[in-house]
């Protein structure tokens, strides 16, 4: 029996989510390492939207599928250019964790007037000043990068009110704890106790307030095409189809719009029970893909001009889930006037 090399970026999050994936392989039987690749996006602390280009995070661990240093490259499908790549394919898609963003520092409706909130995502940014705009009060969205501990740092030495990141991170890090009515919840420390006391006051924001970026949540577990390991059908066995109906109707959208991850695009996929149809087919889902999109591409995410988006929708069978993207892309686009693609 072969062990299998399972990489990822070394950071924690990362180390979390290729750990999660090497336990679900060994519990197939096939035994499994850890390997740790350094990425350009860990080492460079510019601004993500100086840096440009999508794939920062993936390229270096991806060259090791290629070069046969790892078998199994687990990734964020948030950060995956929606491009294929020649010779890989993602054997997996497994169960998606939670899809939301969440506010950390201050719950929603605690946030006056002038309040900073620290984002880097030109995606979280737009949604956010669009929805402080209906509610008649005036944000100051910051741009911050950096890890998770970076960015609640500033919040907790006061430069910040709040800032957002991605519930599924946190869930994976089991720092997000107290879960109570209105998606409040509290942010603890890395081997911190889960009380309600301990941490930092958040909210988990509703998808109608922010809708997450394509992937949000999901993990990509990617192998080269011409390994031909026996073991790594355990890898395949991982797929979750739900998931990556959902996440291939949510990529091809952003793929169609020729919008990258740093775009001010948010979309979700959701399954649903199709209504009776008499044909007696109880099985049939439905996928309704839900997206908005922000026309201030190209401004400063700090000061976008107006906070305005637009929202569209479009629901169809879970078998038709690439033209389902592909659909609304082109129903944005002829009403943005493709303008999106400079
Ligand atoms: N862009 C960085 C990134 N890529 C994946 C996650 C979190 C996990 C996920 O969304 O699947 C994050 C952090 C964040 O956005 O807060």
């Amino acid at each position: 029996m072969t062990t299998l090399r399972v990489g990822a970026r070394t950071s924690p999050l990362a180390r979390t989510q290729a750990d999660w994936v090497a336990a679900r392989i060994e519990a197939r039987g096939v035994p499994c390492e850890f390997v740790g690749v350094v990425t350009t996006g860990d080492v460079d602390q510019r601004a993500l939207t100086q840096i440009g280009g999508t794939g920062l995070f993936v390229g270096a661990v991806r060259s090791g599928l290629v070069r046969r240093t790892i078998d199994v490259a687990v990734h964020s499908l948030k950060d995956l250019p929606t491009g294929a790549e020649p010779g890989l394919r993602i054997a997996a898609m497994p169960e998606r964790e939670d899809v939301r963003d969440v506010l950390v520092g201050s719950t929603l409706d605690a946030l006056g007037d002038g309040a900073r909130v620290g984002t880097g995502s030109p995606r979280r940014a737009v949604q956010l000043q669009a929805w402080a705009h209906r509610q008649g009060i005036d944000l100051q969205v910051v741009p911050v990068r950096g890890n998770v501990d970076t960015r609640i740092g500033h919040v907790g030495s006061g430069a910040l009110d709040a800032t957002v990141l991605a519930a599924a991170g946190l869930r994976r890090l089991g720092r997000l704890v107290a879960e109570g009515p209105d998606g409040r919840c509290r942010v603890v420390s890395a081997g911190e106790g889960g009380t309600p006391e301990d941490g930092v006051v958040a909210q988990l924001v509703p998808t109608d307030v922010l809708l997450p970026a394509a992937g949000q949540g999901a993990l990509a577990v990617e192998v080269a095409e011409d390994n031909e390991l026996p073991e790594l059908s355990a890898v395949d066995a991982l797929d979750d189809p739900a998931t990556r109906a959902r996440v291939t109707a949510e990529r091809t959208f952003l793929a169609r719009l020729e919008a990258g991850c740093l775009a001010p695009v948010g979309v979700l996929a959701s399954l649903h029970a199709s209504p009776p149809s008499g044909t007696g087919d109880s099985q049939a889902q439905d996928l309704t893909l839900d997206a908005v999109i922000g026309r201030t591409i190209g401004s400063d995410v700090a000061h976008p001009a107006v906070p305005e988006l637009l929202q569209v929708s479009l629901t169809g069978a879970v078998s038709q889930a690439r033209q389902l993207g592909t659909e609304l892309a082109e129903q944005a686009l002829s009403r943005l006037g493709h303008d999106l693609r400079r």
